[in-house]
């Protein structure tokens, strides 16, 4: 492993490197920094969680000259939340030497970006929708771009995103250097990268499997009405610190997440429908520890990083194994443990076969706790807070009080009542969910002699194991249009009509997070084709 001083990185940036607390490379950036620092076009591959943001990062501030006022470099991302999320690490990583960055996004008020960008930031950070929206009302010149980053650059393409992608890039120099990162890298990139890449280098580094191998990943077979009650044992048991539990629509979100506010869990819901200022407060929340169980869409599933995520639920099965991988990636990251469970109806369980071979990751198969092992779970998580506490001598003031109490009444009574009180037993609110249809069982199977390269590891140079995937994405429907693909234009208009239909629909709420939202008066005809989520986000 090489340490950030093996590479030539100017001593400014270093310092924030160290700041950040990052010690050595890991093994993406050790690949790619010298590469992206010659100028090298590259197509960087990872698992999720290990550090590709500042792979591209370093090198982008390192270059950029702290005197130029012009928008000198350009990285998309496919969600609000995670344009924010990267501007934040490219704020960080430019901060001692005064970089300017700013994120540019669907939801967020025009005129306050127009000022925002009159300070003249090198970097922009934005979401297709909204960058259009800029580049259309000449508020956002690109002809001065050097440098260009599609972050999740499969998941763009999958939301629909190519033309906006390829109008964007048209105003952008062809001299440029452009750099694609994603953990998985299915066939069709192929497309993205002949045509905005020269010559690219492909560095991955996948090993065997693409998700993260600090990740515990087991499934529970299940019947729909019984998924509530499931989960709320599941998180009793597990007690995480922090956990985000995925549906498959917006309905399933919102019903979800009230459900288990009813129980008393601290959760609340993210979800495309929502308001920019709804969204930011969610995240803000879930990031400060305020609310511990995020629901949510496939709009967190790509690239949101929230340390103390310790658990991930799918509570209903994901459409594409690329979906899972990014979905549980948001545990286990940079080298911690995280624990994944996903919820596979009977009619599932072909297509979580499917997922596991794909992603070349055993799913361990286990039974669904029963209410006393959940309760006994709670219990001993409860028993280790109280004797921690007791061991930290901080209590000295009740003393008094405890010692009177064990004179009147029995010991072992009155630890249990205080047990009691300590584990804050749930309310038993009875709960019934919408059920969602099963996700419709795939008849074709991969060739499971060249499932290695499915997921792009190590290549994703469109060799026959890819196309079938490929094939078989769109025969699933999983690249084919998303079910909420009904409201997405509209929801680019800003009428509300999209909001009204699709609220109640089945939903993938890729919707909500491609910030199409204040599209205004944009051409129509530019709407993505395919998708759902695609008509939302700029
Ligand atoms: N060299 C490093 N040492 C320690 N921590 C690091 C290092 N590089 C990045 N990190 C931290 O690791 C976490 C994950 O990084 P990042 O979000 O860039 O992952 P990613 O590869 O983009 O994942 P995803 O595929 O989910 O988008 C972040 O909190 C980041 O600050
Ligand atoms: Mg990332």
């Amino acid at each position: 492993m090489k340490t950030f001083q093996e590479f030539d990185l100017s001593p400014k940036v270093l310092r924030a490197v160290t700041e950040m607390g990052f010690e050595e490379a890991t093994p993406i950036q050790e690949k790619t920094i010298p590469l992206a620092m010659e100028g090298r076009d590259l197509i960087g591959q990872a698992q999720t969680g290990t550090g590709k943001t500042a792979a591209f990062g370093l090198p982008l501030v390192n270059k950029i000259d702290v005197t130029e006022n012009r928008i000198v470099a350009l990285i998309m991302c496919p969600t609000r939340e995670l344009a924010i999320q990267v501007a934040e690490e490219i704020s960080k990583l430019g901060r001692f030497k005064g970089i300017r960055s700013l994120p540019i996004y669907g939801g967020q008020d025009i005129v306050k970006q127009i000022r925002a960008l009159k300070k003249k930031p090198q970097i922009i950070i934005g979401t297709p929708g909204r960058l259009l929206d800029h580049i259309n009302r000449k508020t956002i010149k690109l002809e001065d771009v050097q440098t260009v980053v599609l972050d999740e650059a499969d998941e763009m393409l999958d939301m629909g995103f190519m033309e906006d992608i390829q109008s964007i890039l048209s105003q952008v120099p062809e001299e440029r250097h452009t750099m694609l990162f994603s953990a998985t890298m299915p066939a069709n990139i192929q497309k993205l990268a002949q045509q905005f890449l020269r010559n690219p280098e492909h560095v991955s580094v996948i090993p065997k499997q693409v998700s993260a191998p600090t990740i515990d990943q087991s499934y529970i077979e299940i019947h729909e009405r019984q998924k509530f009650e499931a989960l709320s044992r599941l998180i009793d048991m597990e007690s995480p610190e922090l956990a985000i539990i995925f549906g498959r629509t917006k309905r399933r979100v919102d019903e979800l997440s009230e459900a288990l506010q009813k129980r008393g869990y601290a959760a609340e819901g993210l979800h495309g429908d929502l308001s920019q200022n709804q969204r930011d407060s969610v995240m803000r929340k879930f990031r400060d520890g305020s609310i511990d169980v995020l629901v949510a869409t496939d709009v967190a599933a790509r690239g949101l990083d929230v340390s103390g995520v310790t658990h991930v639920i799918n509570f209903d099965l994901p459409q594409d194994p690329e979906s899972y991988v990014h979905r549980i990636g948001r545990t286990g990251r940079a080298g911690k443990e995280g624990t994944a469970w996903t919820f596979v109806t009977p009619r599932e369980v072909d297509h979580l076969h499917f997922i596991e071979k794909v992603t070349r990751h055993r799913i361990m198969k286990k039974q669904l706790p029963s209410v006393a092992e959940a309760m006994e779970g709670k219990q001993k998580i409860t028993a280790t807070k109280l004797i921690e506490a007791m061991q930290e001598e901080t209590h000295v003031q009740y003393k008094g009080v405890a010692i009177q109490l064990l004179e009147q009444y029995d010991s072992v009574n009155l630890l249990s009542a205080a047990m009691q009180l300590l584990t804050g037993e749930k309310k038993d609110v009875e709960i019934e969910l919408t059920p969602e249809d099963p996700l419709r069982a795939k008849k074709r199977r991969p060739d499971v002699r060249s499932q290695g390269r499915r997921m792009g590891g190590g290549s994703y140079s469109g060799g026959s194991a890819e196309r079938r995937f490929e094939r078989y994405s769109k025969e699933g429907g999983s690249r084919g249009p998303r079910k909420d693909g009904s409201g997405s234009r509209d929801g680019r208009t800003g009428s509300g009509s999209y909001r009204d239909r699709s609220s109640n629909s089945r939903d993938f709420d890729r919707s909500g997070n491609k910030d199409r939202s204040d599209y205004g008066s944009r051409d129509r005809s530019r709407a993505p084709k395919r998708n759902s989520e695609g008509s939302q986000d700029k």
